[in-house]
């Protein structure tokens, strides 16, 4: 059997008396997009953080291409998420004093890249996701809808293999994100990205090739396939 993009098996995490995770593992291979559900409290969000490498789980292990992340250092394990791993969150977080263009580059300029280039991918990435009409704006001249395709943007232009979104349409009306599902889905089929899907809604859900569900800090095996 070929080794899995990344696995996540046995996970256990606890916040003090709270255990958001008992037993909870995933298995994502290259390009499937996934969505992971369940109710409030049930533990998605530690999951993904789990297995993005950000919380280091109480048991269990997660390994990416075959390697514990564990097993790294925290230098390799920072790399990881900077070059393989994408983010998006609920509320796109982008860096309110920069420009939409500048925060799209922002990832690419950390790895070393120098302006110009780095400015001509993230041009490319604000125009597939249609929003390159406003490259010059700040995050807080547009709107929710557009601030998520930027996030998006800016998650994609690494070009990583793993995009994990968190609620990425949470806080958006319906239009806006199907939108931004229909952008996503297709931006990560188009570079063979894999995408770890928090989300509560069914209509979003219905964009990924499988859903798991989280419950009491266990995952059920995938429910539905398409
Ligand atoms: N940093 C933290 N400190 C303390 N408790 C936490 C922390 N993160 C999560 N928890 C607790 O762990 C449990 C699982 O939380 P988690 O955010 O993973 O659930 P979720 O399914 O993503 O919830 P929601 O759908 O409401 O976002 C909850 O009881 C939560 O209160």
């Amino acid at each position: 059997m070929e080794t899995p993009l990344l696995h996540g098996l046995g996970l256990h995490k606890a916040f003090g008396p709270n255990q958001a995770l008992a037993g909870a593992g995933l298995t994502l291979e290259p390009g499937e997009i996934v969505a992971v559900m369940g109710p409030s409290g049930s533990g998605k969000s530690t999951l993904l953080h789990c297995l993005s490498g950000i919380v280091r789980p109480d048991e269990g292990q997660v390994s990416f291409r075959g390697r514990d992340l564990a097993s790294m250092s925290d230098a390799e394990r920072s790399a990881l998420r900077r070059t393989e791993f994408g983010f998006v969150f609920q509320f796109g977080q982008l860096v309110p004093e920069l420009t939409c263009l500048e925060n799209v580059a922002l990832p690419l300029r950390l790895s070393g890249m120098r302006r110009r280039p780095a400015e001509r991918i993230a041009r490319g990435w604000l125009d597939r996701l249609a929003v390159g009409d406003i490259d010059d704006s700040t995050p807080g001249q547009v709107s929710g809808g557009q601030s998520q395709r930027v996030a998006m943007a800016r998650a994609l232009v690494t070009e990583p293999s793993v995009v994990f979104a968190d609620e990425p349409t949470g806080a958006l009306d319906t239009l806006s994100g199907e939108l931004v599902m229909r952008l996503l889905s297709e931006a990560a089929k188009q570079t063979d990205a894999a995408v770890v899907l928090v989300t509560h809604e069914p209509r979003v859900a219905a964009y990924s090739d499988r859903e798991v569900i989280v419950r009491d800090g266990r995952t059920r095996e995938p429910v539905v396939t398409r």
